[in-house]
């Protein structure tokens, strides 16, 4: 397989050098890595963020004609950003040798100094540095959860990082739950691979498991997992584990697995208000020594809520355009970015009337009820809910609020979105009714 990969890719960069300038063979072409071909699907890997954008936005056709004309059978490509690990599908044939690993799969640019601390994550982020200073004796297991791209990945990354800088000689192991279920299973054709799984995960000493609500219906995996965090714990190693739900939400885990993830410390991540998001979309261009407006900032940060990944992409989109095209960055270029990663969340459809329905649907009362002066505290409770996720979900003004919400005065709003704000610091039960709203919200057909 790897001679059929080298060949063709080999034929294709010389194809390729022929299609496109000198300049962009070297510069984008060269410097790209054939990871390996599985299932009709060559993965290439991107050596920089800026190569994803490039070779989307300009040569993906050139190389697909390549590849296309050197192979004898029709292979789909598929990128792979630098930060991305090796697709599972990859490696099944890689050795347990433990102490390459970590180094492969921690993200060197995910620390806590590029880390960005708001309200919500600042709790995550305190019990992450904790962890970091002090491995197994701050809070074993620690476990971070919240909803995609709210940089649950980033933090696990930076206790490793940070335990890598001030203690070299200890062995990290980062691994998604569902490269450790492949693994897991490809030992189960021979008992030497057995021997080397369980050595590679229960002698570290510090493991990172990224994404563990993938295993809650693997029965196997979850055993195995079990005995492994068992055999780390009792041995006073870090544990550190992500999801995107807490323990007891996730269905199918088993309970003595679940009893195990409460023993230290569980804290969310929430999607971050619009400072925050500001911040990071600074933090993010200087690193790249891009300069936008801070105008421009704004405009993408109030169209962007839920998941700084996509933040992120407008911001690559914005500098492929300018970058590639010479195109100056203006409100009209951002507009046109984000439309490209507007989500169900962040859709600009999802308004007052459409809020007023889900939250009246929640709350057995009818969006007539909402809007009406009604004060019975149920109603007047699912109104203030209300009022706070059409603040969140829209751009409306309170003033514009106040006129859709049966004519109330923008105070009145205010008020109402201060009281839910309020309640969420201090009461569990209206924080899980807000999540439960923003995923009915987020999953409409
Ligand atoms: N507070 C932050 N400061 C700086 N960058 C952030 C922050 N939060 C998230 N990011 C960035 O957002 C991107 C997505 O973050 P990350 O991959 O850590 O999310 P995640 O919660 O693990 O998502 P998923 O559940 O989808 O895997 C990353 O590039 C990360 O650097």
């Amino acid at each position: 397989m790897k001679a059929q990969l080298s060949s063709i890719w080999n034929s294709s960069l010389k194809l390729l050098k022929e299609a496109v300038s000198e300049t962009s063979y070297e510069h984008w072409i060269e410097p790209l890595k054939p990871l390996g071909i599985h299932e009709g699907v060559l993965y290439i890997k991107m050596p920089t963020e800026v190569h994803l954008e490039i070779i989307k936005s300009m040569h993906l056709d050139h190389i697909q004609e390549a590849v296309n004309a050197v192979s004898d059978s029709d292979l789909r490509l598929e990128l792979v950003d630098y930060n991305e690990p090796v697709p599972a599908c990859l490696e099944y044939n890689v050795s347990y040798n433990t102490r390459s690993d970590d180094a492969v799969t921690l993200n060197p640019k995910y620390t806590f100094s590029s880390f960005v601390v708001g309200e919500s994550n600042r709790l995550a982020h305190a019990a992450a540095k904790a962890v970091s200073e002090r491995p197994a004796d701050a809070f074993n297991p620690l476990f971070v959860y919240g909803g995609p791209g709210l940089g649950k990945t980033h933090l696990v990354h930076a206790i490793g990082n940070k335990i890598k800088e001030t203690r070299p000689d200890y062995n990290i192991l980062y691994v998604t739950s569902e490269k450790f279920m492949n693994e897991f299973i490809s030992t189960i054709i021979s008992e030497n691979s057995t021997i080397e799984f369980r050595n590679k995960y229960r002698t570290c000493d510090v493991l990172i498991i990224d994404d563990i609500q993938f295993i809650s219906n693997k029965d196997q995996t979850q055993v195995e997992f079990f005995h492994t965090f068992n055999a780390l714990h009792e041995s006073n190693k870090q544990i550190i584990i992500t999801s995107d739900r807490p323990p007891k939400e996730i269905k199918e885990l088993e309970e003595r697995m679940r009893n195990r993830f409460e023993w230290g410390l569980i804290v969310d991540i929430k999607p971050p208000d619009l400072e925050t998001r500001v911040a990071i979309l600074k933090k993010k261009a200087s690193e790249e020594n891009f300069a936008v407006s801070d105008d421009i900032m704004f405009y993408i940060a109030e169209h962007l809520k839920s998941n700084i990944r996509n933040l992120e992409g407008v911001l690559k989109r914005l500098m492929a355009y300018n970058v590639l095209m010479g195109k100056p960055i203006t409100m009209e270029l951002a507009d046109e970015a984000i439309k490209e990663f507007l989500n169900n969340s962040d859709d600009p459809h999802i308004n007052t009337e459409y809020i007023l329905s889900v939250v009246a649907n929640y709350f057995n009362v009818t969006s007539d009820e909402i809007l009406s002066s009604k004060r019975t505290q149920e109603i007047a409770y699912a109104r203030h809910i209300a009022m706070y996720l059409i603040r969140e979900f829209t751009n409306l003004s309170l003033p514009k609020i106040g006129k859709e919400l049966g004519g109330r005065n923008h105070a009145t709003i205010l008020n109402g979105i201060n009281n839910i704000k309020a309640s969420i610091e201090k009461n569990e039960d209206t924080r899980k009714i807000i999540d439960e709203l923003v995923k009915n919200l987020e999953n409409r057909e």
